[in-house]
């Protein structure tokens, strides 16, 4: 026992190996050896210095974003008291006027003129909670979240649906009857699609002290006057005034009808058919602006690149509406318009980076891809060891075994 446990010491604790090198003359050997160094030159230089750019330090983008929109739609509805004969411009259908990284297009709207604080019946649609047959069913000061005024003790018979008794508020009133002015299927603001916006975006990388524009030195004022965004030419691919239509078409291969609900409700039914949902997704539109910049060449080169994206959640409900008021004052009572507007919201994203050559990158990259190589070896004495057919031979070339250990390894092939 104690004599195998020497011998087992003996053979791996007191043991010291050296490199010893052997040429073998082979074709087939030579070629995979000079194959795997040709790989691991071709990944250093092609992928880690060229494609990642090993050579360079990098700084991310910081960024401010402004939008400008412009367009006119007319509609001439003279039969719907609500919409009528009018223009609607910019500050009509930009609600709010601005937002950080973000814009609102109404293109569809349910409009209540009139709205003073008076007394009223309360709005048909919430008759799940507030129908009543008699005065006791509307408790006196009763207010509901959801409803559009506080309830005055009284059931009074609703003006807009027929056998219908409906409790009387106190509120902003008449309240908003919910239908859309044309009707399910049609969109009131048809012109939106020609609709333009200005995004005026503006970057800096901190590390380098570069500031860069969206709208190029090379652009002159004539030129903002009257170009479009359009990525197939290579100069108005640059142009930062884009056509909501196209924002839209960029952003996804959509159907016509999927297109025309975009617009009518905001809702894009294409992308709940395609999830099977039962709500279909907001018209949530994101556009992407994204600055590759290689500063190792003139700033000149450093433009950004769009991307336009229609954002497809299934879980957020009907469409994108909201509700915002114009307050008058008339014959000294204090009125409003309410406005439940249906549109796209439009997110802008800026991302990007900056690279520069920096020695200190450059060297590390290179000496640990250069320290890869050796990896050729490793896998060249694995095949040579253990896969090829004179591997006994190699081996027996490869290991000598001296001292102790050949004394001892003699003494076990003997016993
Ligand atoms: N949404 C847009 N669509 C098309 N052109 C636009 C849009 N927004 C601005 N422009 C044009 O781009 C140029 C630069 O706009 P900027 O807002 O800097 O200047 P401006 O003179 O204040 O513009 P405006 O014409 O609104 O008075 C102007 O010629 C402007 O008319």
């Amino acid at each position: 026992m104690a004599a195998s446990i020497k011998k087992f010491l003996s053979a791996t604790l007191f043991e010291y190996e050296t490199q010893k090198v052997i040429a073998i003359s082979s074709y087939k050997i030579g070629l995979i050896y000079r194959g795997i160094q040709m790989l691991i030159v071709t990944y250093v230089i092609g992928w880690v210095m060229l494609r990642e750019k090993g050579y360079q330090s990098f700084d991310t983008v910081v960024s401010g974003v402004t939008t400008k929109l412009k367009g006119l739609e007319y509609t001439n509805y003279t039969n719907i008291s609500a919409i009528g004969d009018r223009i609607w411009d910019v500050a009509d259908w930009a609600v709010p006027p601005q937002m950080n990284s973000a814009f609102f297009v109404t293109t569809n709207v349910v409009i209540t003129k009139n709205q003073s604080q008076t007394t009223c019946e309360e709005d048909k649609d919430n008759k799940w909670h507030a129908s009543c047959k008699n005065d006791s069913d509307c408790t006196k000061g009763d207010v509901h979240m959801l409803g559009w005024g506080v309830k005055t003790g009284r059931c009074v018979n609703s003006s807009r649906e027929a056998e219908l008794r409906v409790c009387e508020i106190y509120g902003w009133c008449p309240t908003e009857q919910d239908i859309l002015p044309l009707g399910d299927d049609k969109v009131l603001m048809t012109r939106v699609k020609n609709f333009t916006v200005l995004i005026k975006n503006s970057v800096e990388f901190p590390k380098f002290g570069i500031k860069r524009r969206n709208i190029l030195d090379s652009m002159s004022k004539n030129y903002l006057r009257q170009c479009n965004y359009r990525p197939d030419s290579e100069v108005d691919k640059y142009c930062p005034i884009f056509k909501l239509g196209d924002i839209i078409k960029h952003g996804q291969a959509i159907s016509q009808e999927d297109a025309k609900q975009i617009w009518i409700t905001g809702v894009y039914t294409g992308g709940a058919r395609k999830l099977n949902v039962t709500h279909p997704p907001a018209g949530m539109v994101a556009i992407d602006i994204h600055w590759e910049c290689n500063f190792d060449y003139d700033e000149e080169f450093c433009k950004p690149e769009y991307k336009f994206r229609n954002l497809e959640d299934g879980q957020v409900g009907r469409g994108w509406n909201f509700r915002h008021a114009y307050h008058y004052v008339e014959d000294g009572i204090h009125k409003r318009t309410l406005v439940k507007a249906y549109g796209i919201q439009f997110f802008i994203s800026v991302t990007g980076r900056g690279g520069k050559f920096d020695i200190l990158n450059f060297t590390m990259n290179l000496g640990s891809g250069l320290a890869l190589l050796t990896l050729a070896t490793v896998l060249c004495d694995i095949i040579v060891l253990n896969i090829m057919r004179k591997r006994k031979k190699y081996r027996q070339a490869k290991i000598d075994k001296v001292g102790l250990l050949a004394a001892l390894t003699v003494a076990y092939e003997n016993s």
